[in-house]
């Protein structure tokens, strides 16, 4: 019998399912699989895409000749779970019941934990997700939001934060647990989380406040947001979409693509400059409040995600925060590796997968 070497991790988007193949740290393989808007336009509910994004899945390792006998696990991007401590869990019946209801909020991730574990359970072979969006370890005090029926919760790009931070300690000779960081996470959606010793106390969550980004509205003036609600105008499909999806720089400028404003700002459009520059502003803003949350103890201040490839946006926020930290600069993001090797911890026995329904509360 051929040894099972490989883990494949998988990782759901809005747009995309990314799949990679890994042989201890190695990426063998990797791919985008892409999803057309009118594809995913057929479907009503995210997990209602699960046949689909499992099928193109298998298909791809068809076409590249991968055996599922190769396979000695199956990793997924974790979603929009209740709330619970970092680290890589064993994907369960009851978690997969809490994705499918969606109870918190539809996410493409949800799909993760689904995908992972239908691949995995044809083969007899675990599967896991780590470090999923609904990692919470905000501290007592970055749970009040000023409005008692509606507690701060959070939703974090924790996968990409948590590996970032594990290899700047790693840059910075020191142990993981004794390093303070602000992660400023640049994506479509942005992070900016003070990360003390490992863990994510605090962040601004990406689809409700903080900055504005190129697709989401971060936080907006309450008053109005309400009398807009109310006014008749909009549904609440169209009220979420303007806040997600269809805010930032696409409400803005019509486009999500950092580089496409440049270009514009490149050829004088005075508009897309002060928006775009608006958005490195509020970046920066907020990574000073989460610098006072580190009582301005902070090793590194680590910018990524898709905008970290940007010299414009970096410099820009460069200028306004280097006062307070180093900035390091990691563009993109360590997802896929981060799965790998989330997954990688347990089956060597470095770690122990922990289980949700033992981390959760699962009677809120
Ligand atoms: N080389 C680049 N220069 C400037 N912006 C970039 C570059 N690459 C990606 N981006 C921008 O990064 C953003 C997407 O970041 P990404 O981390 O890929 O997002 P997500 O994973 O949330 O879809 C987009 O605004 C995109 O235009
Ligand atoms: C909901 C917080 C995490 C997040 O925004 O992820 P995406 O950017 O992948 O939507």
């Amino acid at each position: 019998m051929k040894p099972r070497e490989y883990i494949l991790a998988v990782n759901p988007g809005s747009t995309s399912t990314k799949v990679a193949l890994f042989a201890g740290e190695t990426n063998i393989r990797q791919k985008s699989l892409n999803h057309s808007p009118e594809e995913i336009k057929k479907f009503d509910r995210i997990s209602g895409q699960f046949q689909f994004r499992t099928g193109m899945v298998l298909n791809w390792l068809r076409e590249e000749a991968i055996e599922l006998g190769s396979l000695s696990a199956v990793v997924g991007r974790g979603g929009i779970l209740r709330p619970m401590p970092g680290g890589t869990y064993k994907v369960t019946d009851i978690m997969i019941e809490d994705l499918k209801s969606a109870s918190r909020e539809e996410h493409a991730s949800n799909l993760g934990a689904m995908i992972a574990k239908a691949i995995a359970d044809r083969e007899g072979i675990p599967s896991f997700i780590v470090d999923p969006v609904a990692v919470d370890e905000f501290e007592d005090l970055a749970r009040i939001s000023g409005m008692r029926e509606i507690p701060r919760r959070s939703l974090v790009h924790a996968l990409n934060v948590k590996a970032v931070s594990r290899r700047i300690a790693k840059q910075y000779n020191k142990r993981l647990e004794d390093i303070n960081l602000i992660v400023a996470h640049l994506g479509g959606g942005i992070t900016i989380a003070p990360v003390r010793g490992g863990k994510i106390i605090d962040a601004n969550v990406a689809n409700d406040m903080g900055p504005f980004s190129p697709e989401r509205a971060g936080g907006v003036p309450v008053g109005d947001l309400i009398r807009l609600i109310f006014s008749g105008k909009y549904n609440q499909k169209e009220i979420k979409k303007k806040t997600v999806g269809e805010a930032g720089l696409v409400a803005y400028l019509g486009t999500n693509d950092a580089r496409e404003v440049e270009d514009r700002i490149r050829k004088g459009d005075e508009y897309a400059k002060i928006i775009y520059e608006s958005m490195c502003y509020q970046v920066s803003k907020e990574i000073g409040s989460m610098a006072a949350v580190l009582y301005g103890k902070v090793d590194a201040i680590v910018v990524t995600g898709g905008l970290a490839y940007s010299e414009y946006f970096v410099n820009y926020i460069s200028k306004m925060v280097k006062f307070i930290a180093p900035v390091e600069v990691v563009a993109g993001e360590d997802e896929m590796l981060a799965l790998a090797q989330g997954a990688a911890r347990v089956i060597n026995g470095e770690e122990i997968a922990k289980i949700y329904e033992d981390e959760v509360e699962i009677n809120d």
